[in-house]
């Protein structure tokens, strides 16, 4: 499922949150999506699930007559709701679930909290988990929905390194494995550079720049559109190390 994002505008009563933003969204890519706080992330990938009225055009380009399934994770993840972390991963299956849950819902809720290593927590209660559970959880919920666009806003932010690198490690081999168009928002920059295959910059409401990690990120852009002063380095299997020594 391609995604055109064309001339995209989102305001919140007399706040731009976007102004006239262009951009495109492949299958089977990790598109990363950075910029500093209050930049307008969260509305775009709103504006896309059409959880916010926008102006101009998002056009979905299914191939092979598919529907387009989305898997949606909230950067919001406080829950009061009285579900375990089983019914809440089934919910992410609510279009396709029927009066009674089949075992096929079953199967795929078990499979996705295998995968995200959530089976003992199953009969827990969402209000009963740690910050970083419950947020694997709400990641187990938007896999549930065997989505091909998945909008991810800030998957890894309460989870500790470990974990991070198994989520994203997940999210970029489904992507790639299932053809799933992917968009994240991440704030942590080495963490973009390492799993996307292409970032988009945003600033003010505003796309700055996009394309590979290695054309992205850099020390001029991090200057300006975060204001920090960084040193730059790559591992030993060619990724970016970003270095941030400090605010300008
Ligand atoms: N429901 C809302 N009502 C009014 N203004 C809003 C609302 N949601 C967001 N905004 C404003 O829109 C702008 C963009 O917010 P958005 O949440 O899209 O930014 P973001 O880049 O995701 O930020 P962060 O990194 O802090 O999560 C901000 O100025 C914010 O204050």
């Amino acid at each position: 499922m391609k995604v055109r994002i064309e001339d995209l505008s989102v305001r919140y009563g007399a706040t731009t949150a976007l102004a006239g933003l262009d951009l495109t969204a492949e299958p089977a890519a990790v598109l990363a999506v950075i910029g500093p706080n209050g930049s307008g992330k969260s509305s775009l990938i709103k504006a896309v699930a059409g959880l916010v009225p926008h102006r101009g055009h998002i056009v979905f380009e299914a191939g092979n007559g598919s529907e387009r399934r989305i898997g949606y994770m909230p950067q919001d993840i406080s829950s009061r709701a009285a579900l375990t972390v089983l019914e809440a991963v089934l919910l992410g299956r609510l279009g396709r679930l029927g009066l009674r849950v089949k075992s096929s819902d079953l199967a795929m809720a078990g499979a996705v909290l295998d995968e995200l290593g959530l089976r003992h927590l199953a009969g827990r209660y969402l209000g009963e988990l740690s910050g970083g559970q419950r947020q694997l959880v709400f990641l187990a919920q938007a896999l549930a929905s065997e989505p091909n666009l998945l909008l991810l806003d800030e998957p890894i932010s309460a989870l500790d390194i470990r974990h991070q690198l198994e989520v994203m490690q997940i999210v970029r081999r489904l992507t790639h494995q299932r053809r799933l168009t992917t968009i994240v928002i991440l704030h942590d920059l080495n963490i973009a550079a390492r799993f996307a295959d292409r970032i988009a910059v945003m600033c003010r409401g505003r796309l700055i720049c996009h394309g590979s990690p290695k054309a992205v990120i850099e020390p001029a852009m991090i200057a300006e559109v975060f204001g920090v002063e960084a040193a730059m380095s790559s591992t030993p299997d060619g990724s970016l190390i970003v270095t941030p020594l400090r605010a300008v």
